[in-house]
């Protein structure tokens, strides 16, 4: 049986909203309809999709916080709403906008509190949280209360809160978000790392497509409530055919750039945008830019999360 499956979900909120004095108006919103996908253990999956697609309600049910209006979900082997509390000890969550930690407590202090409400065994702790402080560099704040924490320092104490009970699967909501490159580049590869030596389980939500590319295999892209692409990411620019651009800065302005491979899509003064597949080198272009015209400055700016949606959108998939 794989670790998550999820078949047939729906999820429908009422919203009672007021229409003038007294009346009030009764619709339904349908968060999630007829979503179904399946995870194994170890793998690493990107759940994307637009603002409003059914993300968080998704992660909601999968974690017991919300009941499905109908469908089957199985995590672990168990059904999350009924068996909130077994699953607590199997999954971790870790939300980038908000902390699980103790506002007014050290680090160490909310550690030993998570130590008491999971029964971790203590030499288990020990070693988790000699581990964990360590690949994530938390040495020196272990004494500092959460709110004098930078972003990137609770972010790392939000990841060590969520793993010290040694859970199977972790659902991670935008954890890069608000991070520096070099934060970011940390983080993911302790991910990498985890999922390597403890075949952990990842669900992440992201809109940082660099997560998605330093860390899953797999993309289920979410809209409207239901999987509209479930695949490699490799695939997904595939289908939507999305590109990557190249930001040239000319010495003076001119007629659009003219090179093979790339075509010009915005010209201001002496900027131009050029587009090229995402799967296409991006040096011939460099090249043949560089020698062509006379380029005061040159940058490569990767395709978002909503540029590749939009994108497989566009193609009709
Ligand atoms: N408690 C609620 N009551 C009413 N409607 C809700 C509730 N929670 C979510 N919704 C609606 O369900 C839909 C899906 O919301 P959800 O938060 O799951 O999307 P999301 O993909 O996580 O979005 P985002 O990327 O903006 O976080 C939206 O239309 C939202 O307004």
């Amino acid at each position: 049986m794989p670790l998550i499956d999820v078949s047939g979900l729906e999820r429908t909120f009422v919203v009672r909203r007021r229409a003038g004095f007294v009346r009030r108006t009764r619709s339904e919103v349908r968060a999630v309809h007829d979503l179904t996908f399946s995870v194994e253990t170890g793998e690493m999956v990107g759940y994307i999709g637009p603002n409003g697609a059914g993300k968080s309600t998704t992660i909601k049910m999968l974690t017991g916080i919300l009941v499905p209006t109908a469908g089957s979900l199985r995590v672990a082997g168990l059904d999350p709403s009924r068996q909130r509390t077994q699953l607590a000890q199997r999954i971790g969550v870790v939300f980038g906008q908000r902390t699980t930690l103790w506002w007014d407590l050290p680090l160490r202090d909310s550690f030993e509190l998570l130590r008491k409400i999971y029964r971790i065994p203590d030499a288990r702790y020990r070693e988790n949280l000699d581990r964990f402080v360590e690949l994530l560099d938390l040495g020196d704040q272990l004494d500092t209360p959460v709110r004098q924490l930078s972003l990137g320092q609770r972010m790392r104490g939000d990841i060590t809160a969520a793993l010290l009970h040694d859970p199977e699967i972790l659902y991670l909501d935008e954890p890069t978000i608000g991070l520096d490159v070099v934060s970011k580049g940390r983080l993911r590869e302790f991910l990498r790392a985890l999922n390597a030596e403890r075949s952990t389980t990842l669900l992440l939500t992201t809109h940082d497509l660099q997560d998605i590319e330093a860390l899953c295999d797999r993309v289920i892209v979410i809209d409207h409530g239901t999987s509209v692409y479930d695949g490699s990411l490799g695939g997904l620019h595939a289908q939507g055919g999305s590109s990557r651009t190249l930001v040239v800065d000319l010495v003076d302005e001119g007629p659009p750039i003219d090179v093979p491979g790339a075509w010009v899509r915005k010209v201001e003064g002496p900027r131009q945008w050029l587009s090229f597949p995402t799967e296409a080198s991006a040096a011939p272009v460099v090249a043949a830019v560089a020698a062509a015209y006379d380029v005061a400055d040159l940058s490569i700016q990767e395709p978002d999360i909503e540029d590749v949606i939009r994108d497989l959108y566009s193609r009709g998939a």
